[in-house]
């Protein structure tokens, strides 16, 4: 249902409305794109792609933003606030807050050095939030590939779809209390994880001390951290994955997902050609159309 052309009569010049604010955000923050891209990951795993993560709490409405995925973490909402301002200006009342997700975060991987891809738009807001869905359906960090592969199976996203997105990995920050359980006595072993490179897990410990501060960060990609490509994928050739689950994707013996990591660790098309098609499925998973929902006149509130 959805499609490119959703705006081209009501608000022709949205593209280049949401590029200019992002463009400006990124001057003062390097992170923009990777706080963007996973609201709109946190955003589409709830309810599906329903601009609803990013609702504040308010009378009947708990809050996704308090939910354990995105509490002390999920970031960007001042931006997306101000790309709406932007476009309520120009076309009030016409572009969903959950369609800014997603026109954003397509601007902001190509802005990076990333695939571009045709964004399909069309989708409506919601007028409630799920906390306790973004609790049970939004992938932890702390699980076995297994698990994580059914969160992905149950919004239809496959194997492939699982180790492309994940190499969105490839930009953004983690903080300690994300991976700390790897560094010191994983699964009450006494030691680190054996999956973890020994140079690379010095260097996160002297990040993160045993007991230290659990929000401070380090770089999801310690060789480009900021730069959209494909060195997520040989960093878990090199057992240099941040997070368990990312470096399950090459780790987890016999796994559908290790020959994957190969194709993509050797080919940065290959990786971006897959990104950009995942990207439009998570994209289409459960949109509001029609009349259904509605779009919102800020993108915090139901209207
Ligand atoms: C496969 C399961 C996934 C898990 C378990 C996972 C988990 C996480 C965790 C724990 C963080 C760090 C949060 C923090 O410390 O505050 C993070 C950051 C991030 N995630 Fe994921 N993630 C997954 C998939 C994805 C997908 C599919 C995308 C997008 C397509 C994505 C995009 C990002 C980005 C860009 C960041 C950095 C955000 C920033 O710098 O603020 N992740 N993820
Ligand atoms: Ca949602
Ligand atoms: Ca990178």
């Amino acid at each position: 249902q959805l499609n490119p052309t959703f705006y081209d009569t009501t608000c022709a010049n949205v593209s280049s409305i949401v590029r200019g604010v992002v463009q400006q955000a990124a001057q003062n923050d390097e992170r923009i794109g990777a706080k963007l891209i996973r609201l709109h990951f946190h955003d589409c795993f709830v309810d599906g792609c329903d601009g609803s993560i990013l609702l504040d709490d308010a009378d009947g409405i708990a809050s996704e933003k308090n939910a354990a995925p995105n509490a002390g973490s999920a970031a960007g909402f001042d931006v997306v606030d101000d790309i709406k301002t932007a476009l309520e200006n120009v076309c009030p009342g016409v572009v969903s807050c959950a369609d800014i997700l997603a026109i954003s975060s397509q601007i902001l991987v190509s802005m990076a050095g990333g695939p571009t891809w045709e964004v399909q738009l069309g989708r409506r807001d919601s007028k409630s939030a799920n906390q306790a869905g973004a609790n049970t359906s939004i992938p932890s960090p702390f699980e076995s590939l297994s698990k994580i592969t059914a969160k992905f199976t149950a919004v239809g996203l496959d194997s492939t779809d699982l180790v492309a997105l994940s190499g969105a990995h490839t930009f953004g920050r983690a903080q300690c209390r994300v991976f700390s359980h790897r560094l010191y006595n994983f699964s009450s072993t006494g030691n680190p994880d054996p999956s973890l490179d020994t140079t690379y897990l010095g260097t996160l410990r002297q990040t993160c001390p045993d007991g230290g501060n659990g929000n401070a960060i380090t770089n999801l990609d310690p060789s480009t951290p900021n730069g959209f490509d494909n060195n997520y994928f040989t960093n878990l050739q090199n057992n240099q994955g941040l997070l368990q689950t990312d470096q399950e994707l090459f780790s987890t013996t016999g796994a559908d997902t290790v020959d994957i990591v190969n194709r993509f660790a050797n080919s940065q098309s290959e990786f971006f050609d897959n990104f950009a098609k995942s990207m439009i499925k998570m994209g289409n998973i459960s949109p509001l159309t029609g009349n259904n929902g509605e779009i919102r006149l800020d993108c915090k509130r139901v209207n």
